[in-house]
């Protein structure tokens, strides 16, 4: 297997393997992730993926291998484990609340309180402020922070559920299928809030089956197959042709 060229890794993944009942959906997979690079993990349905993701984000646990995170061994129990570490995931279904506001949707179970008296009390200025700085940063095209999320398009929705997985202090973003749903325009957009992920030093971790989007944004890719992680490639170093090979199996790594 080819190793690409690393320099500081924010994500180290030695060796996980993780069964389902008879089905190893994960075998003995290692990996690494850089922080300022968009990583993309691609391989045919059911290579195991998601797993992969899932392993990462708290929602299984391997059966054996290690994981490090910003330099420490973790064991992850929970999403919210996870995301305490700076791990933030934009699953395919968005997770937003349509009739909420995008304002409370950023702050959705991470609300600002302050204290008035002996209660607490919802910071609604606080977040509402927050969030318009939040949304300026990474120059997201929603009509106002005060719009609900309803009204939206799809392109604008994901870019709210981008927004919210860059804050917060995160590190790693991870990413399934972001634009599948999309139109080009709303790609084009979406991909640019990506690209600005990056170059603000997050790392992405970027699933999807569309190979031109992955030679576009990526700076590395790992492909999976059968469970396995067969090769990784810098993006500069390989061609699509040749990523579609190690996924069917049609190249050896
Ligand atoms: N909770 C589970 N219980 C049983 N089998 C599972 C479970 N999760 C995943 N699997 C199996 O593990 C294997 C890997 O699945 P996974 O969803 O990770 O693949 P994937 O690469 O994400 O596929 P897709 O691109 O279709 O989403 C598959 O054989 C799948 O059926």
């Amino acid at each position: 297997m080819t190793t690409p060229t690393v320099t500081k890794d924010l994500v180290s993944i030695e060796d996980i393997s993780i069964s389902f009942g008879s089905v190893r959906a994960l075998r003995n997979v290692s990996l690494t992730l850089q922080p300022g690079e968009i990583t993309a993990l691609v391989g045919d349905n059911g290579a195991g993926k998601s797993t992969l993701v899932r392993c990462l984000s708290g929602i299984h646990r391997p059966d054996s291998g290690t994981i490090r995170f910003d330099g420490e061994q973790t064991h992850f129990s929970t999403p919210e484990d996870a995301r305490n570490a700076g791990i933030e995931t934009v699953h395919q279904n968005l997770a937003l609340v349509e009739d909420l506001t995008v304002w409370q949707n950023l702050f959705l179970n991470r609300e600002i309180v302050r204290g008035v008296g002996p209660l607490a009390i919802l910071d609604k200025r606080a977040m509402k402020r927050e969030a318009q700085r939040m949304v300026s940063t990474l120059a997201v095209n929603v009509p106002s922070v005060t719009s609900t999320v309803r009204r939206l398009s799809g392109g604008q929705r994901q870019a709210v559920s981008i927004c919210r997985a860059a804050g917060f202090s995160s590190k790693l973003v991870i990413m399934d299928e972001p634009t599948a749903a999309l139109g080009v325009q709303e790609t084009e957009r979406v991909e640019k809030l990506i690209l600005k992920l990056r170059d603000d030093g997050h790392a992405v971790l970027l699933i999807s089956h569309n190979f031109a989007q992955v030679m576009r944004l990526a700076d590395q890719v790992w492909v999976m197959r059968s469970g396995q992680c067969v090769a990784g490639r810098r993006i500069v170093d390989t061609t699509g042709e040749e990523i579609v090979a190690l996924i069917t199996g049609a190249k050896a790594s």
